[in-house]
């Protein structure tokens, strides 16, 4: 199949500015650092640039030559600008002047050798090849930074992309470096456009589709935070942890399993807020979250229920397993005072310890209660201690005939 290259190039422009059109429609609104507005900018630059080489199939002009290839290269990196903004990489501060230079010296490079290398065709398409694709580099450097959260599948479209580009370029500059082609009229040089514009036009596509699914997978992930995380600690909120204590309970009714249960609340917090003030408190919430979350298992979950209030659920743990681990805990929070400016604040916590073998008799609302009562009797019993349930409400078969217990660690 021969395609026609000029026929190429206005596809190409045409689908990036209606990429770009959409883009900047989903950015309306937002502010100007926002990511969207520089991967559309980007997407403009991109069409530019086919704009000027589809005016150089008619009309050749050197100058022409270099203005196309420098509007690519100014799209490549407005992608990598939009990417670290995408992934807060730069702050408010800006990019630091390394970023800032693998933003502008690519373009200034292209600039230069696309000027002094004109007259030789092979030299120029190899060395531009070369510049594309180290900025394409530093793209899938920023796509690929340990800083970030597992890939979504958004981020695994733009690698394809991206990878599909390079590999492009680095075949033409091959095909020119091997004199595989001569010029970009002849015959094998056509092909070898052919093949670039292809590439081209898929990676115009998967980047804008690819860069869209991304802030959509964000904007999920935000609203699934919203909806089940404390802003303040970082731990699951009161309606995720009690889904979570839902869920274990009705597994371990299933399987006869234990299941424990731990209500904390810090002990006369108030007395914080009111001699460090309302943000030292938040602070020392974030702390006293740390220590606790810093001595769990992986099965175990804990959740901020109220104010100054945290629910543990450690599956498999039965009481005495449960009343072991609240006691290092309390043991923990005392030993880790939280440091508030010149001051170092430490605080204790009252704990109820309700748990045993769950059967079909339990409620969520029963383990829950039994504990929040048990936390009630170790604030009334002078703080800073553990305090068990009264279970035999709740098992009515006793302690004797529980199973062997999943040792903690
Ligand atoms: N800083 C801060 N304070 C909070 C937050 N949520 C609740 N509080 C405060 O926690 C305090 C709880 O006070 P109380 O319920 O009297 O309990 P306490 O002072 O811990 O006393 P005991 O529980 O009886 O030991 C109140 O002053 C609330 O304003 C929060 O998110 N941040």
């Amino acid at each position: 199949m021969r395609l026609d290259v000029p026929t190429l190039f206005a596809v190409v422009t045409l689908v990036a500015l209606l990429m770009a059109g959409w883009v900047s429609f989903m950015a309306w609104g937002k502010p100007a650092r926002d990511a969207l507005w520089a991967w559309g900018l980007a997407l403009v630059a991109y069409a530019a640039s086919h704009v000027i080489f589809a005016v150089l199939n008619v009309v050749p002009s050197p100058s022409l030559v270099v203005a196309g290839n420098v509007a690519y290269g100014v799209a490549l990196s407005l992608m990598l600008l939009a990417m670290r903004r995408f992934d807060g990489l730069d702050a408010n501060a800006g990019p630091p002047v390394w970023v800032q230079l693998q933003l502008v010296l690519p373009v200034l490079a292209i600039v230069l050798l696309y000027t002094v290398l004109m007259e030789q065709y092979a030299a120029r398409v190899v060395a531009g090849s070369l510049v594309f694709s180290l900025q394409i580099g530093f793209i899938l450097r920023a796509l690929l930074d340990p800083r970030l959260p597992r890939p979504g599948r958004g981020r695994y479209i733009l690698l394809t992309a991206f990878f599909a580009l390079l590999s492009s370029l680095l075949l033409r500059a091959l095909a020119a470096a091997m004199g595989w082609m001569s010029s970009n009229n002849d015959e094998a040089g056509r092909l070898w456009l052919t093949m670039v514009f292809v590439v081209a036009l898929c990676a115009v596509i998967s980047i804008s589709l690819g860069f869209v699914y991304m802030t959509m997978e964000r904007a999920e992930q935000r609203n699934f935070e919203l909806a089940m995380k404390d802003m303040l600690t970082g731990l699951s909120n009161r309606r995720a942890i009690s889904d979570q204590l839902h869920m274990a309970v009705s597994r371990a009714q299933r399987q006869g399993q234990y299941l424990s249960v731990l209500m904390l609340d810090i002990d006369h917090f108030k007395r914080v807020n009111d001699g460090y003030g309302h943000q030292a408190g938040d602070a020392v919430l974030r702390g006293v979250a740390r220590t606790l979350q810093s001595r769990l298992r992986a099965q175990d979950q804990i959740g901020r229920f109220g104010g100054e209030e945290f629910l543990l659920m450690l599956p498999d743990t039965h009481l005495e397993g449960a009343t072991t681990l609240a006691e290092a805990l309390r043991q923990a929070v005392e030993a880790s005072p939280t440091q508030w400016g010149a001051h170092s604040i430490s605080v204790t916590i009252s704990i109820g310890v309700a748990g045993g073998v769950i059967s079909g008799a339990h409620t969520v609302d029963g383990l829950v209660a039994a504990a929040d009562a048990a936390m009630y009797r170790a604030k009334q019993g002078g703080r800073n201690r553990v305090e068990l349930a009264d279970m035999s409400s709740l098992l009515p078969g006793g302690q004797a005939a529980l199973p062997p217990a999943v040792p903690r660690d």
